[in-house]
């Protein structure tokens, strides 16, 4: 039922559970509902409604949502509903509004104003710095591990001393004197690493409860979307601006708790009720989104589930299609049937790339999907791949930006000291490593003492140029020069412009295409730290745009979208549910609650799709079928799978030459999806040798058409080599299984 109340618009459109929650009084309110139900659609009419009846000034709003594109759009949304004073509110991620905060008061925790934010590559690359210098093994203590050990504690916000307190055998001490060290080099840096933001942000408000009165009086209202995703420290954060106010409204669904493994606690919604008494709890159990059939799908997965409080979405739009269920003999075939089916419902059922999505449950599964998907033309996006800001020319460039801003950043210093090349070797830096120890100074500071520290002969004038060359970058920042025009001054005055330019090849001049696409980022910037910001804050969420793509991600990513359509793939043991989930209940209930946020993306047919081998790492072996599928009931399932017929399956498996179809679907199928394929399957021919490739030296990939090779590693089985594809981008395979020939 929907209220059509003509006096008050803002509750328009809205369920009486949804309006109750939207004109609520005032006071703790947490809206617990399932996927589908409206509770972000509530949120942001929250937002509009304490603006115009209430008459909420929206500069004492702060709205937490969980990406900065969900931000944008809630912006954008609430801007149409009261116009442009909704400028003044914040509406951000936790990660935006802590630097935000942080900005105005960073010398309080002994960091200067300019200081820079450590991504992962950053903050492991200090990690490994420190481990080494400790004399770690690294195979004992592997950098990913001490970082991710290191991350957890401060989104419990445990520092190192408590780290350290609570270690109980020698491997949890030496990470806990990793990350104290780590901390130290980050202060000496003046950067953080993401943790940090919300970590120092608490800190912060811990120690000047002048500073924490401030911000709770200025936002006098809270607002949280997805919050059983939060944190301990990020949660905490949220009870520290709330305890004034009290005006602290948060929805989430306890069944869609997925980041477990990053800190995230559903326990928090349960302690929402203990730390507020009198808070009021709203359900909704409508949903707007799927078919009831799609719901049914969901429920009966999630039911299973022991530790949850059970509820039942249902819908008034009707039972719908049955979910679609294929399963391939490989995973050639399944992401070929993946393919087939977005072309076919595109060509006789009016639909657009981009009413489709594929979700997979580990990262490396939408290999084989961009196969199928190049190879038929469709356009798609993989949300979450290598991210613009990973590469290696923006890194580069970016690390420069940050060292301009920031002089003391040592891990953007070790980068590009001798980027573009100025024969300042590892010895030299070593050298001045050692300076700065005797010194008991940061890297930087000794780097110009680089006499005194006994380097010689190129290293020595060029660590000279280098200091001249930041010296003069520095200025035009003094300058006033706003960041787009400061990255083409550092491309032309450093040489990099001209080293990537003297070798046109096509790898060359697609970094210098991204370069120029960062100078037009950086210009819609006024100043360099706000472009510094954003751009660290970028989330793979973000990446997902307007264009009609089809937009590939994994099942995490897609935690708040919906789409008309939605494949979910890859549904075997060990793979979704993941392998080290499988005997830890614990983690199973939360694979489980993946599959629910997977299920309840689809708004009208949702495909569930398997393959009985399925090739990783180069090996091929056989699947089990997922536990999920199980779990749903044969009513609900329409079985879309193609049974090849012996011959069929005999001539696939003999040649290609036999079939003529390279695509893996017998040709009935291909008639029924009225689709053809002009594949030129990878043949298993021989394979290439490393003495027949170096840096530079064209080839031919079965899938990706043209590449230019840029790396290889390693030797004999083992090799892999690095291809940079005009198709795909950079891909690393391993040479005795790639499908590549001399072009
Ligand atoms: N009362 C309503 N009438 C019509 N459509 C609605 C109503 N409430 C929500 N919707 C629509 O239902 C869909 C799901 O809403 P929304 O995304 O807000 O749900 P949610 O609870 O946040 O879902 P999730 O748990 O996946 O984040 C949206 O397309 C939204 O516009
Ligand atoms: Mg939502």
């Amino acid at each position: 039922m929907t209220i059509t109340n003509s006096n008050n618009p803002l509750l328009a459109g809205l369920n009486p559970a949804q309006a109750a929650a939207v004109s609520h009084d005032g006071g703790p309110l947490l809206v617990i509902a399932g996927a589908g139900s409206g509770k972000t659609r509530v949120l942001t009419r929250r937002i509009a409604y304490l603006i115009e009846a209430k008459e909420v000034h929206p500069g004492s709003i702060l709205a937490i949502t969980f990406t900065n594109k969900a931000a944008a759009e809630m912006k954008e949304r609430v801007n149409e509903l009261v116009g442009p004073i909704a400028k003044s509110m914040w509406v951000s991620t936790f990660h935006s509004a802590c630097v935000r905060i942080l900005r105005n008061h960073p010398e309080a925790l002994g960091y200067r104003k300019n200081f820079v934010i450590y991504d992962q590559d950053d903050a492991e690359k200090l990690i490994s710095l420190i481990s080494s210098s400790m004399g770690l093994d690294t195979k004992r203590f592997p950098t990913r591990q001490s970082a991710s050990r290191i991350s957890n504690a401060k989104s419990e916000l445990l520092g190192p001393k408590e780290l350290m307190a609570k270690a109980t055998h020698i491997m949890e001490r030496k990470v806990a004197e990793v990350y104290a060290q780590y901390q130290e080099r980050l202060l000496g840096a003046n950067a953080m690493d993401f943790d940090d933001l919300i970590y120092k942000t608490h800190e912060l408000f811990e120690r000047y409860p002048a500073i924490l009165e401030q911000y709770q009086r200025r936002f006098f209202h809270l607002l949280v979307d997805e919050y059983q995703d939060t944190n301990v420290a990020q949660n905490a954060l949220v009870m520290q601006l709330g305890e004034r106010s009290r005006n602290v409204f948060v929805v989430g669904d306890s069944d869609q708790s997925v980041y477990g493994f990053r800190g995230a606690d559903m326990r928090n919604i349960l302690e929402f009720e203990k730390a507020f008494e009198d808070v009021a709890v709203i359900k909704l159990e409508q949903n707007y989104r799927s078919t009831q059939t799609i719901l049914d799908v969901a429920n009966s997965i999630i039911s299973n589930n022991q530790y949850r409080e059970a509820k039942n979405l249902w819908t008034d739009q009707g039972s719908g299609e049955k979910v679609r269920l294929f399963v391939g003999d490989d995973d050639s075939e399944e992401s070929n049937f993946i393919a087939s089916s977005i072309l076919r419902e595109r060509e006789t059922g009016g639909r657009r790339y981009s009413d489709f999505a594929v979700f997979y449950r580990i990262n490396s599964n939408s290999r084989s999907v961009e196969e199928a998907f190049i190879r038929r033309g469709i356009p798609y996006r993989v949300v979450g791949g290598t991210r613009f800001y990973d590469r290696r020319e923006i890194k580069d460039t970016m690390s420069y930006l940050r060292l301009i801003q920031n002089p003391t950043d040592e891990i953007a210093l070790r980068r590009v000291i001798n980027v573009p090349k100025r024969g300042i070797g590892d010895q030299s830096i070593a050298k001045v490593a050692t300076l700065a120890a005797e010194m008991g100074t940061t890297l930087v500071d000794a780097l110009s003492k680089y006499e005194a520290a006994g380097v010689t002969g190129r290293a020595k004038s060029g660590i000279a140029d280098f200091l001249v060359l930041m010296e003069a970058l520095r200025g035009h920042v003094r300058d006033e020069m706003p960041p787009g025009e400061l990255i083409e001054a550092f491309l032309d005055e450093s040489g990099y412009r001209s080293e990537l330019a003297a070798n046109d090849s096509v790898d060359n001049l697609s970094r210098l295409d991204n370069l120029s696409e960062l100078v037009s980022v950086a210009s819609e910037h006024e100043t360099l730290e706000a472009f510094l910001d954003a751009s660290a804050l970028v989330a793979q969420a973000d990446q997902i745009q307007g264009d009609d793509v089809v937009t590939l991600m994994t099942v995490h990513t897609a935690k708040g979208l919906e789409y008309p359509v939605v494949f979910l793939t890859a549904l075997e043991d060990g793979i979704f549910p993941h392998s080290r989930s499988l005997y830890e209940p614990k983690e199973l209930e939360e694979e489980r609650r993946l599959c629910y946020v997977g299920v309840t993306r689809a708004r009208e047919i949702l495909y569930l799709t398997r393959a009985n081998q399925r090739s990783q790492y180069g090996e091929s072996s056989l699947t089990i079928p997922s536990r999920f599928l199980d779990e749903i009931p044969p009513s609900l399932i329409e079985d879309v799978s193609v049974r090849l017929s012996y011959e069929e399956r005999r001539s696939r498996y003999l040649g290609d030459s036999v079939v003529q179809s390279a695509s893996g679907l017998s040709s009935s199928t291909l008639k029924r999806y009225g689709t053809t394929s002009n594949s030129t399957k990878v043949d298993s021919g021989p394979r290439l040798s490393v003495s027949q490739l170096k840096p530079g030296i064209p080839v031919v990939h079965g899938s990706w058409g043209e590449g230019v090779v840029t790396a290889i590693d390693g030797n004999g089985d083992n090799a892999s080599v690095t291809i940079r594809f005009s198709s795909v981008g950079s891909k690393k395979l391993i040479l005795s299984y790639a499908p590549l020939k001399l072009a």
